[in-house]
């Protein structure tokens, strides 16, 4: 069947080459796209292009040069880097790796740091634990290596006062559970009621009569001031998104933003982490203080009950929506292939849901971090969501309302703008929406649309070009301005059909409001409908 044969589970992009694009007529006119993103442009065509972006944790088994560049050639538009694990020192190295890649190859794969947060966690160990039924462990707040074979480190001192006999320590949402049966100054004396693996700074949570115990374990700050190192670090790196654990509320947000805008020297835009038990009833008030929003469902499906993740996902990503912030969906998508070459069709029905429900992106965590197959996990995601999106765009599914969000009159201007370009471009068929944009704040609008065409977002500003591939449908191009609009339009022509990208006679859809000279006096904005130039 030829659709077999378009979504099949390989590689779309062979090795990429560079292909910054400079025009004979003089070095200014440059246009840079990411390499991968112009052979699936190429060969799918426009309309059959990926619009949801995919995330992949970096771990062990992805951070080597040879399968960082095999996972932006399958599709990784951003990567996170977890702070709970590994030393700033490697993080360091990856975040090297993966710009000289983008260096080399043409990539412009983003960076996102993760904080650790304030989870409570086990102590770092060599080799994962198999937990079998009736074995007895010490958790411990002391050096475990002093307690004896069984012992296993807590990251929490307060932990042995939160906890009494018979409370349920969970490991990892549910991967191990123990059930304590005394405890002794330091020392927490556990029996395994549901076997399984314990693996390294593996999450605890503690349950008294199944629900959450929230003691003073919710009482820990939400940035650690060893998070507040890590943030100085991504600071360093300059880094494009900073993911923050276990929000409870908008404050933590607000204050990292503030920090984040007296200290860096270029926009690092921080994503709210819905994990936490508190952060369920505040999440109007996280999304809105929030550049973007992650549902952290591995935790989050340990802090509430497993069947409520669901309405709560669904809840954020339309919230999302409806404000014009990114949401990413992550964890467990493709769980089954951190062991197996091939995804479950649970799995799959999985990722088909958070694809027709629209959100910007797919996150793999262990599946890419430390799974045997990440390379494949990826061309699943992008075979899975391409094949999704088109059923979507036929059978016009997820359609919501989108309210007004602007009150001042600029940006009612500008809104109004992209609402009428997406609707032109789905009525007319258009082939795509070019958006000229510096800051990406029409981009955001016009993805927030999510219109049936690409929408080529064309920047001046490479580190808007990073962030904006975060955001649905979005096409991150940087082109050198010129000082008239219209010069830039024909521009972009010019050096699209010079790389076969577009063809004379194309119907476009471009939204302007580039200013021409600083003052806002002479703001010129517009949409225009245009044929591609012979
Ligand atoms: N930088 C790293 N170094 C070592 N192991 C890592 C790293 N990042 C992730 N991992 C491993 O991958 C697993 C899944 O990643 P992730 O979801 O980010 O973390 P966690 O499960 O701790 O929340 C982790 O449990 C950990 O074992
Ligand atoms: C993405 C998540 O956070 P982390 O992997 O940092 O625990 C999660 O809990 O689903
Ligand atoms: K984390
Ligand atoms: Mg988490």
């Amino acid at each position: 069947m030829a659709r077999h044969q378009k979504f099949s589970w390989t590689a779309v992009a062979s090795p990429a080459q560079h292909i910054a694009v400079k025009n004979g007529v003089g070095a200014a006119e440059r246009l840079e796209v990411d390499s991968v993103l112009a052979k699936e442009l190429g060969e799918n065509g426009f309309r059959s292009t990926r619009r949801t972006k995919i995330i992949c944790t970096i771990g062990p088994t992805s951070c080597s040069e040879e399968m960082l560049e095999t996972l932006a050639v399958n599709g990784m538009n951003l990567a996170r880097l977890n702070m709970c694990h590994g030393t700033r020192e490697w993080h360091h190295e990856i975040i090297s790796r993966i710009r000289r890649l983008n260096q080399d190859k043409g990539f412009s794969v983003a960076i996102m740091l993760d904080t650790e947060g304030s989870e409570v966690h086990t102590s770092a160990l060599d080799q994962p634990i198999k937990a079998e039924v009736g074995e007895e462990y010490v958790l411990t707040i002391r050096d475990p290596s002093s307690v004896g074979a069984m012992a296993i480190g807590v990251s929490y001192d307060a932990f042995v006062d939160d906890v009494e006999v018979g409370d349920s320590v969970v490991v990892d949402g549910g991967m191990v559970s123990l059930e304590v049966e005394s405890k002794m100054g330091p020392d927490v004396h556990c029996r395994v009621v549901d076997p399984g693996i314990i693996l390294s700074r593996a999450n605890l949570t503690f349950r008294r009569d199944g629900a959450v115990i929230r003691a003073r374990n919710s009482m820990l700050p939400v940035l650690s001031s060893k998070d507040w190192l890590d943030i100085d670090f991504a600071i360093r790196e300059r880094v494009d998104f900073i993911a923050v654990s276990f929000v409870k509320s908008a404050d933590v947000i607000k204050n990292l933003k503030s920090y984040l805008n007296s200290r860096a020297d270029k926009v690092i835009e921080v994503i709210a982490k819905v994990e936490s038990h508190d952060s369920v009833p505040n999440i109007a008030e996280i999304v809105e203080a929030s550049d973007a929003v992650m549902v952290a469902r591995g935790d989050l499906g340990a802090q509430i009950p497993l069947e409520d993740v669901p309405s709560v996902q669904k809840e954020v990503v339309v919230r999302c929506r409806q404000l014009g912030r990114p949401v990413i969906v992550a964890s467990h998508l493709l769980q089954s292939m951190i062991e197996y070459p091939t995804p479950t069709r649970a799995e799959v029905a999985d990722i088909s849901d958070v694809v027709r429900q629209r959100a910007d992106a797919l996150m793999l965590s262990g599946e890419s971090a430390v799974g045997a197959y990440p390379d494949k996990a990826v061309n699943v995601l992008r075979a899975v969501a391409t094949r999704i999106e088109e059923w979507v765009r036929q059978e016009k599914h997820g359609q919501i309302v989108l309210p007004q969000l602007a009150n001042v009159p600029d940006g009612r201007v500008s809104e109004e703008l992209c609402a009428s370009a997406s609707t032109m471009a789905n009525n007319l068929g258009a082939r795509a929406i070019f958006v000229y944009t510096r800051r990406g704040y029409m981009a955001n609008f016009l993805s927030r649309c999510r219109p049936d065409c690409p929408v080529f977002a064309f920047t001046d500003q490479q580190d808007v070009r990073q962030r904006l591939n975060l955001r649905w449908g979005v096409m991150p191009f940087r082109l050198d301005f010129a000082p008239d609009p219209e010069e830039n339009v024909d521009r972009t022509f010019r050096l699209l059909k010079r790389r076969d990208l577009v063809q004379p006679g194309d119907l476009v859809v471009v939204v302007s409001d580039i200013r021409p000279d600083s003052s806002d006096a002479s703001v010129v904005r517009s949409v225009q409908i245009r044929r591609v130039p012979a």
